[in-house]
């Protein structure tokens, strides 16, 4: 460790390459695919068109699937991981330590509780970090006075909360995530313990109860002048800037109940006007990034989503040790931690734990040069969010950095700031297109760090072993599938679009890296192979043309190896995850629903976006659902209920495959002699696993009658739609 002139650096990239075998083991996977390919030319039906279109159009599926799971590959050749030394950095920079600025962004009181939000607050400001120098901006997209007044009790909370958590070490330093992890028998004689248990009981208590009400009540408005601005918010798509610094750490009374320094904690709603775009959360982070640099400035930026709370207080000392490095940290432009969830259950219905992303995917993705931006729990420097721009000499003075002060009363500060987040502030500038996140791409996220990389910052990808950030994942499939619509719109228009690999990308970042940020990019891409192997093989069984190799044919077990050991690998490395049996056939199971409903539905919507006859506009998942509902997702029961067309799809192709299978089992049943079974085997497991992977949605269609079960109009629209492919197969 450490070279020849004795510098030692704050952090260390390890190979965690893969076994020889593994490696041995996925060519051979590869050989059989080569194998189909040369079955499907070299047995191109001769006789009946549509024979022959069908063999070509499992030829050009196979062939995406082929490209699909060769770029998967490559990302998982030689993965990295990544170590901190967070000891030297205190003894080289403790001093110098630079500002950090923390975003927190919310949109919508109802989906986003006050309480979850300021729970995510209170765990970011309790940081281990010096007060004086880091800052947590709260940006209120949904302009709500009770998600205000929820901020104004925590910063009352946190004089007691952020002594509590330092001196017992408290970890997750969210308190709702810590009473409720901590049973009370272990500390039933702690006086300290109990008294801030009750004093989070009792604020918590008056939180839900206002925003039971609705409405702040007149002695509560009060206690703070912030409230008036409501009186001139005409709607959430009409109101005036709202910025209240509710606690100035730069205020020498600013003290915990412990006589320390707080850190500094605003409160911020941008303008909005109906006549003016507000382009989503992207907005929201570029009217943080200007008035933060107003008020603390500091030269590192960091932003979570509202449910995602700090699990591991040393975060920010970890991003540093990368931006410090003084060898290697001043080409690094940010540092992505993986988005984990806290409310998966054991056997992760909705396949929403995205363990093997972060497990597998991001650490290979490291090797061939570093993550994307995945729009929380990301450490950026200032400087690459505001020009982005990066040359060799930027070497930055931490201590100069860490030096700035800002002058100015806070009451003079906010209302400097209520110009920096007016609408009309960005006419005519070049935010949003060269400054700040970018607009107009539903993934601001994604295409701003490509964009970043573009410009010759590196990223770094770091997952501690204390998972640093916990948040909240969908918990119906309603939910999950558009978000996952969301996401492959975002992926899709990134590679699309004009700043894009296709015209920006490809000549300043490795073909290695594009083509593994391709998993993503190319998510919404995968429905036509999928949606071609989900329904013409089973309707082609129905007609009798059969489209694989008989079973007793050599090239069957071509077939049969490449689809068997591709999945046991799936299986081993979802398992290797921390998955369940159960958990893998449901992550098959949403696996095939995202790819035949969102990603189709995303395709074509970006099209028609990129085509300008929609603008992207961004769906809030909500982190909130019935109670009805939750008892179901805690019951691993698939969660249908409201109509939708991502389920009439959905049951269409359940049914037509159930349809399909009975009668290809017919055929085979009355036709023994001419050995149907053998020609059509491939094609009857095909729907048999079809039908069996689509149970659930056969329950909420037949048999299920709760509230969560498949709507009727649903029901009569697949009826319909399947049996009239089905007849039409027939003709
Ligand atoms: O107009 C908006 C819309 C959303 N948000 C915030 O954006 C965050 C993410 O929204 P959410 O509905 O939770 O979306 P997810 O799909 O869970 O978010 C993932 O995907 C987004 C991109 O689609 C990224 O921006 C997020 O960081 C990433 O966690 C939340 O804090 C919202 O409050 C705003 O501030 N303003
Ligand atoms: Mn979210």
């Amino acid at each position: 460790m450490g070279n020849s002139n004795g510098y030692l650096p704050l952090f260390e990239t390890r190979s965690s390459g893969r076994p020889f075998l593994i490696k041995l083991y996925v060519l051979t996977i590869f050989v059989a695919i080569c194998m189909i390919w040369v079955y499907r030319v070299r047995y191109l039906p001769v006789e009946g068109v549509l024979e022959r279109w069908a063999w070509i159009g499992m030829f050009f599926a196979e062939l995406w699937f082929s490209i699909y799971w060769f770029i998967t590959h490559l990302v998982r050749w030689n993965p990295i991981c990544r170590y901190t030394f967070k000891d030297r950095l205190y003894q080289r920079f403790e001093k110098d330590l630079p500002g950090v600025d923390i975003f927190v962004c919310t949109a919508d009181l109802e989906m986003e509780p006050p309480i979850m939000v300021i729970n995510t607050v209170l765990s970011m400001m309790a940081y281990d970090y010096p007060p004086e120098k880091l800052s947590v901006y709260l940006s209120d997209d949904g302009v709500s006075e009770l998600t205000f007044y929820a901020m104004l009790e925590a910063s009352r909370f946190s004089k007691y909360w952020l002594p509590f958590c330092k001196q017992f070490n408290v970890e997750p330093r969210s308190p709702e995530a810590y009473f409720h992890n901590e049973p009370l028998d272990d500390h039933v004689n702690d006086k300290e313990w109990l008294f801030i248990k009750k004093l989070y009981g009792d604020m918590k208590n008056r939180i839900e109860a206002t925003s039971n009400q609705g409405q702040v009540s007149e002695e509560i408005r009060k206690e703070h002048k912030g409230f008036s601005e409501w009186d001139f918010v005409s709607s959430r798509h009409d109101h005036q800037t709202i910025v209240q610094i509710l606690i100035d750490g730069r205020d020498p009374l600013a003290m915990d109940s412990e006589a320390q320094r707080l850190p500094t904690l605003v409160y911020l709603s941008r303008e909005k006007r109906p006549q003016y775009p507000h382009n989503f959360k992207a907005g929201a982070m570029n009217a943080l990034i200007r008035v933060s640099s107003r008020i603390s400035n500091g030269p590192i930026i960091m932003n979570v989503d509202c449910d995602m709370y700090s699990n591991n207080s040393n975060s920010i000392r970890d991003a540093l040790c990368f931006f410090m490095d003084e060898e290697k940290g001043h080409e690094i432009g940010y540092i992505q931690f993986p988005q984990s969830m806290k409310n998966v259950t054991k056997n992760d219905l909705y396949g929403n734990s995205l363990k093997v992303i972060f497990k597998m995917e991001f650490p290979g993705i490291d090797a061939n040069g570093g993550p994307m931006y995945i729009g929380t729990g990301c450490f950026h420097r200032r400087v690459n969010l505001c020009e982005r721009k990066h040359c060799n000499e930027h070497e930055v003075d931490w201590k100069r950095e860490s030096d700035m002060k800002i002058e100015g009363n806070a009451r003079d500060l906010e209302e400097e700031c209520k110009a920096l987040a007016s609408c009309a502030y960005e006419e005519n500038t070049q935010w949003g297109k060269e400054v700040g996140l970018m607009y107009g791409y539903l993934l601001e996220d994604g295409m701003t760090g490509f964009s970043i990389r573009c410009r010759g910052w590196r990223s770094v990808y770091f997952n501690p072993e204390r998972t640093a950030f916990l948040g909240l994942a969908p918990t119906t499939l309603l939910q999950t599938l558009v978000q996952q619509e969301r996401w492959s719109k975002g992926e899709l228009h990134i590679l699309l679009s004009r700043r894009g690999p296709f015209f920006d990308g490809y000549k300043s970042l490795p073909l290695r890296l594009l083509l593994s940020y391709c998993i993503y990019f190319l998510w919404a891409a995968n429905c036509f192979p999928t949606l071609y192997y989900v329904v013409v093989p089973s309707l082609c069984m129905l007609r009798g043309i059969s489209l694989f190799p008989k079973a007793s044919s050599p090239w069957f077990q071509a077939f049969a190896y490449a689809i068997l050991a591709d999945r046991a690998y799936g299986l081993v490395e979802f398992l290797w995850c921390d998955g369940t049996l159960q958990g893998w056939w449901n992550d098959q199971r949403i696996w095939m629903f995202k790819r035949t409903t969102s990603y189709l539905v995303g395709f074509c919507d970006t099209v028609l976006t990129m085509a300008g006859f929609t603008n992207p506009a961004f769906v809030v998942t909500a982190k909130v659902s019935s109670a009805d509902s939750c008892k179901r997702y805690e019951q691993e029961i698939m969660e249908f209920g409201v109509p939708s067309p991502l389920f009439d799809i959905l049951a269409t192709l359940a049914l037509l495959n159930m349809f399909c299978l009975i009668g290809g089992i017919r055929m085979v049943i009355s036709d023994v002699e001419n050995k149907v079974s053998d020609v059509l085997a491939s094609q009857i497991v095909l729907s048999g696993l079809i039908v069996l992977i689509n149970l659930p949605v056969y329950q909420g269609l037949f048999f299920r009658k709760d509230s969560g079960s498949i709507p009727n109009p649903v029901t009569l629209k697949s009826l319909t739609a399947s049996l009239v492919a089905c007849s039409i197969a027939l003709l």
